[in-house]
């Protein structure tokens, strides 16, 4: 699996005025990789989601899967919503199996794939319940789960863990990460917390609020499960608070961060 985002721009115009979301925006992203947009309100995270997902066309540039251009939604591109979308009529069995069924995969190897995806998720016996009988927790694996039912190569999330408090945030995350681990998926999500994406992380891409341009693509090697009390993981948070700072036109507080972007 490669991704390739190759000179992203998006442009919207409302009431005649033009307004440039996203600017010669390129990165590429590799097998496996856990990607993080991490960046202010409004810098245009969702949107270059999106056009990765086919939902809506980029104005310019274009975005390489496996060599090829992706002009339309399709099933190597999984997506989870903020708010799960499950289909609150369908049980957990049938919302997995949706997928599936759109992509007419044999019933054999639909009933396969359900079982081991409700294996990785903890999920057995869950089967016959409906969205509104589960949990926070059990809502975000089936949706998930959901996603990956279709086999695809990347896994595009959009805040999956935005409408949820702060304690049961970080049981998600861990819940999340031993999934990632579990299913070996490339995933790229959406967040603006800096926590979150130090936390689950291969790679964060902070993009600024001034026309979605990429402020710095950081690597985070700290081993999993990763300890929010180390001093590598509390000095990187800083560096993105920092950078979050900037990215919304203020002055960073580290002297270290000042010094790196040329500030002091
Ligand atoms: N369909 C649209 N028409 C016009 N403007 C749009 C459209 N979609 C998004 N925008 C604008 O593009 C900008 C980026 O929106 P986007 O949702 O991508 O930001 P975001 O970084 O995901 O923000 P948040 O963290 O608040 O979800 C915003 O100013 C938004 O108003």
């Amino acid at each position: 699996m490669e991704l390739i985002i190759e000179n992203v721009s998006k442009v919207f115009t409302n009431d005649n005025k033009v307004h440039t979301v996203l600017r010669d925006l390129s990165f590429s992203v590799q097998e496996g990789q856990f990607v993080t947009l991490l960046g202010p309100s409004g810098c245009g995270k969702t949107t270059l989601l999106t056009i990765m997902a086919g939902f809506q066309a980029a104005s310019g540039g274009r975005i390489l899967l496996n060599g090829s251009q992706v002009t339309k939604p399709g099933p190597d591109r999984g997506f989870v919503f903020q708010n799960y979308a499950l289909f609150p009529w369908m049980t957990v069995r049938d919302n997995i199996l949706y997928p599936m069924k759109q992509q007419k995969v044999p019933a054999k190897e639909q009933e396969q794939r359900l079982q081991r995806l409700l294996a990785i998720a903890q999920l057995e016996g869950k089967e016959k319940l409906y969205p509104h009988q589960l949990s926070g927790g059990m809502k975000q694996r089936t949706a998930f789960i959901r996603a990956l039912a279709g086999s695809p190569e990347v896994l595009l999330m959009d805040e999956p863990l935005g409408a949820v408090d702060f304690q049961m945030r970080q049981n998600l995350q861990e819940e999340l990460e031993s999934l990632w681990l579990t299913a070996k998926t490339t995933v790229i999500m959406v967040t603006h917390d800096v926590d979150e994406a130090i936390y689950l992380s291969d790679r964060v891409i902070v993009m600024s609020a001034l026309e979605g341009k990429v402020l710095e693509d950081l690597s985070v090697k700290l081993p999993r499960p990763r300890n929010r009390k180390d001093r590598e993981y509390i000095k990187t948070k800083e560096h993105l608070m920092d950078l979050l700072k900037i990215a919304i036109n203020k002055r960073p507080e580290s002297t270290e961060t000042q010094r790196k972007l040329c500030l002091a």
